[in-house]
């Protein structure tokens, strides 16, 4: 119920189709609990009846029951695929969407290649059980329910005899579940692990060619495979036990009906046309009752599904404030500690579950390996201040915590911080980061990531802009009211762009790895996506690193020119940017 109540947004967003699915799937059944019937007084009416019109009588009726199943299964395999990859997609995002609004210490302690397997995995696992039970469940209960009655009304025999079948699936099932649950979670686990040092291979193929790491880093997949083979085989025979279980037991059940019915015919109480029909019924209803043993086993794989969905969906989102600020003046920084360790223990991490078996998850699959973070703080009572009008330089030894600080003022990592962080006296924390960081702040990043899409796409991520007539299709989501308007081309000049734009054009696609431009052309989007952008607050993480003297200087002189309604931070090694700033300040 758990997982239905779960999916429950998803099963009514498709409502009339899954109606419509179980109906016709419900008018197949209808059509098998009377095939029997119809059957069996066929051959009675062989034996009894000399006219051969009785034959085609028949053949007519169950040629046309055939045509209409085909029909049937048509259709409901289109709306079947349909609504399944619909809701699959909407789950899957669902997670996806809340991933993206947990803190930046969820993602960076784990594998994304891990997680996007993972919710792809389970979502469509979900939603999958949850489509084919409800069809399941609602046919084969009738598949129970109409011969129960039918047997029931002639044969209380046959009748006990089956509900003795039913209540041993039930024994077995409880007998057996926990083992089965544990082995399939076991198994999806060590699946996405192993998919993920499957891509590892091909992620770093550079580097691995460059140091010839071949076998080292293959070492790391086969590593991976054997704990993957060893949870295939083990999860294989658990199935294989169940399946084969219920399947002895049919048998017997069937054996055993044959017996019984065999017997009858020899003593003169049941035709042979009535014994068609009770074997039919019987088959039927144990056929519906293997139905939800081997249901037994997909739930538990669905749970499996569930908890770790839940597990995800249990870790609090941000939370940020609603005050929307027009413009910065002052970015204040007041006695800053800071600690990537904190998240696992903070109020924004995943809250503890409440079952056995959701907690064992939890275990098995902890989101966070404390033994990868250290425990000393990475910033220490550090404090500055950043006002409008001025160009800083941010500066310290590596890793010293430059770029952390600006994360921190940047909002990344909001409740993780102690001291106070405040944009002209407002807290951070009251401040709706969103939309601020979208429409206030520009920030080209020390090792930029660019998009897979067009150098056009890069600037403002607007996918409606064409690329010819560049100036006039800034995304105005991303521009505060007071922002002034900047030409793209006085930009690229400034960056002495020229050629490469002019070699590539704006269309020029980078590719997945951004391997097809320099690092000095991809730090240089970089800047020009900030420059294009013209917000208050510029902030750039160490930007002249791959640029040559002649950039850094028209760079660095563009900023002092446009430095007086902004503020501009510099994270920077580079002592001729440091002599150009109005302050250092040291970390
Ligand atoms: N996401 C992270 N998770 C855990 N630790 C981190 C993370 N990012 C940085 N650190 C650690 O925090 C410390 C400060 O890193 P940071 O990148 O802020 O230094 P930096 O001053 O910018 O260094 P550099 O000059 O080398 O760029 C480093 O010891 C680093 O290992």
């Amino acid at each position: 119920m758990k997982i239905f109540f779960f999916c429950k947004p998803y099963l009514l967003s498709q409502k009339y189709t899954i109606v419509a699915y179980i109906a016709l799937t419900l008018l197949s059944s209808a059509i098998g609990i009377i095939s029997p019937y119809v059957i069996g007084n066929f051959l009675d009416d062989l034996v009894i009846s000399a006219d051969k019109s009785v034959i085609f009588r028949f053949c007519i009726i169950f040629g046309g029951l055939s045509i209409l199943k085909i029909l049937k299964d048509y259709i409901t395999s289109i709306m079947y695929t349909k609504m399944q990859v619909q809701m699959g997609y909407d789950l899957n995002i669902r997670v996806i969407k809340h991933v993206q609004s947990l803190s930046l210490s969820f993602i960076n302690q784990k594998d994304g290649m891990y997680l996007n397997q993972r919710f792809n995995g389970d979502s469509y696992n979900l939603i999958t059980f949850c489509l084919t039970t409800l069809q399941g469940v609602i046919t084969n209960i009738i598949l129970i329910v109409v011969p129960f009655v039918i047997l029931l009304a002639n044969n209380w025999l046959i009748t006990v005899l089956m509900i003795g079948f039913i209540l041993v699936y039930i024994t077995l099932y409880l007998a057996l579940r926990e083992w089965l649950y544990k082995a399939g979670l076991v198994f999806k686990e060590s699946q996405a692990k192993f998919i993920s040092k499957l891509y590892e291979q091909l992620k770093h193929i550079k580097l691995i060619k460059i140091n010839s790491i071949q076998s080292e880093l293959n070492k790391r997949a086969e590593d991976s495979f054997t704990d993957f083979k060893a949870t295939a085989i083990h999860s294989q025979k658990a199935n294989f036990v169940y399946s084969s279980l219920e399947g002895m037991i049919a048998s017997i059940a069937q054996i055993t009906l044959f017996v019984i019915g065999g017997l009858q015919i020899f003593n003169g109480n049941f035709t042979v046309g009535m014994f068609t029909i009770f074997n039919s019924y019987f088959s039927m209803m144990l056929n519906a009752s293997r139905y939800f043993f081997g249901l037994g086993a997909t739930y538990q794989n669905a749970m499996g599904s569930y908890n770790r969905i839940k597990d995800i969906l249990k870790c609090r989102g941000e939370s940020y404030g609603e005050k929307i600020v027009e413009s910065i003046d002052r970015i204040e920084l007041l006695d800053i500690s800071f600690n990537y360790n904190t998240f696992p223990n903070n109020n924004y991490a995943c809250e503890a579950s409440s079952s056995n078996q959701e907690q064992e998850t939890i275990v098995e699959d902890r989101a966070f390996d404390t033994a990868q973070v250290r425990v000393e703080n990475v910033i220490d009572s550090f404090s500055a201040k950043f006002s409008k009008g001025n160009m800083y330089a941010l500066s310290g030894p590596n890793g010293a915590g430059k770029s952390t600080i600006i994360s921190l003022i940047m909002g990344l990592y909001i409740h993780e911080y102690d001291g106070e962080i405040k944009y002209d006296d407002v807290c951070i924390r009251e401040i709706d980061m969103v939309t601020t960081r979208k429409r206030l702040i520009g920030f080209a990043e020390q090792e930029p990531l660019l998009i897979n899409d067009s150098i056009r796409y890069n600037l403002d991520y607007n996918d409606n802009a064409s690329i010819n007539g560049i100036d006039l299709l800034k995304n105005t989501d991303n521009m505060c009211a007071n922002s002034r308007t900047v030409s793209l081309d006085e930009c690229i000049k400034i960056l002495n762009m020229e050629s490469f734009i002019n070699q590539n054009s704006f269309s020029f696609i980078i590719n997945e790895k951004n391997t097809n431009i320099s690092g000095g052309e991809k730090q240089k989007i970089s800047i020009l996506k900030v420059l294009y952008k013209n917000p208050e607050v510029m902030i750039f993480d160490e930007p002249t690193s791959a640029l040559d003297m002649n950039t850094t200087r028209k760079f660095i002189n563009y900023l002092q020119k446009i430095k007086s309604d902004k503020i501009i931070i510099i994270v920077t090694h580079d002592e001729y940017v440091k002599g150009c700033c109005d302050e250092i300040v040291q970390i």
